[in-house]
């Protein structure tokens, strides 16, 4: 017998969505997860389990695949093959409509939706109902207060009667991690929110995140990055990608470490990590 016809077959994996399992505490589990477009395999045999309350570093090169993984977790994308289940429901047996409210989602595709006429308030509470610009729907203060408490939180409330076209990149990613916080998410998606800005722009954005980060009643939290210098202290895991496959995954002193980082940047790098900051140079 040959090899390909004995060993099972990637999609022989995949379970019936209504029939698939997930483990009761997982936040987040990819079951042998590959997305491909055309010829190209963008994601490969994924497995990765995320539990209640842990904060995860996604790293990797461009291209590695980080943002389809992050949107898989958003609900915006399928798997070609494999199974996903998002706070214990199983995509493809859910009403994505249901299960979206529950998840923060904070991204550059998502910062260009945003209309720039909108006031900063306004495109913040517009995520109560999943839209990106204020029209006809009713909001009570009750909203608008929660509103105006999560950009305090991050900082931003003097901006609130801002257009949101008028802010700059750092402060647009505050007000956006603070849109995806609106519904009061049981998991949070933050895809490079620290990308583009400047240095006082990062440090108070990492600042606000390792506040989250240490916050217990705060959703479970997934920040997709490029740098180690962005990790925020507190966060506990890390999976590391490239070429659409896990490299290395798991609680976060293990796994950025110099060799797993080489490894997923095709780089010999020097890594070094102080209370709780890590920084990277090529050896
Ligand atoms: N619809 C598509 N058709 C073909 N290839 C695609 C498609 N969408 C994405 N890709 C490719 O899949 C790969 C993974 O893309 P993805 O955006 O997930 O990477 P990433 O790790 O987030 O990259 P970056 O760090 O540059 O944002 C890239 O090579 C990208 O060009």
């Amino acid at each position: 017998m040959t090899e390909s016809a004995s060993a099972p077959t990637r999609a022989a994996h995949t379970v019936p969505a209504r029939d698939y399992v997930a483990a009761e505490d997982a936040v987040l589990e990819y079951s042998h997860v590959t997305v491909r477009r055309g010829t190209k395999t963008l994601l490969d045999d994924v497995s990765w389990t995320v539990r209640e309350g842990e904060r995860w570093i996604i790293m990797g090169p461009n291209g590695a695949g980080k943002s389809t993984l992050v949107n898989i977790a958003a609900t915006r994308l399928y798997p070609t093959e494999g199974n996903v289940a998002i706070l214990n429901e199983v995509l493809g047996a859910v009403n994505v409509f249901d299960l979206r409210p529950l998840i923060g989602l904070s991204s550059s595709l998502l910062a260009d939706q945003v209309p720039f006429q909108e006031t900063v308030l306004d495109a913040v509470v517009t995520a109560g109902w999943g839209v990106t610009g204020r029209w006809n729907e009713e909001y009570d203060s009750m909203d608008l207060d929660r509103a105006l408490n999560l950009l305090r939180r991050w900082g931003v409330s003097g901006l609130a009667e801002r257009r949101y076209g008028s802010l700059s990149s750092g402060e647009r990613k505050r007000v956006l991690a603070a849109r995806a916080m609106m519904t009061d998410p049981e998991l949070l998606l933050l895809d490079e929110p620290a990308a583009g800005l400047d240095l006082a722009g990062r440090e108070t954005l990492i600042r606000s995140l390792a506040q989250l980060a240490a916050d217990e009643v705060a959703p479970t939290q997934i920040l997709v990055t490029h740098h180690v210098e962005e990790v925020p202290p507190g966060f506990t895991h890390a999976l590391l990608m490239r070429d659409g496959a896990v490299v290395a995954a798991g609680p976060l002193g293990e796994t950025l470490t110099e060799e797993h980082l080489s490894e997923a940047f095709r780089l010999p790098l020097k890594v070094t990590e102080q209370d709780g900051r890590y920084t990277a140079v090529a050896r």
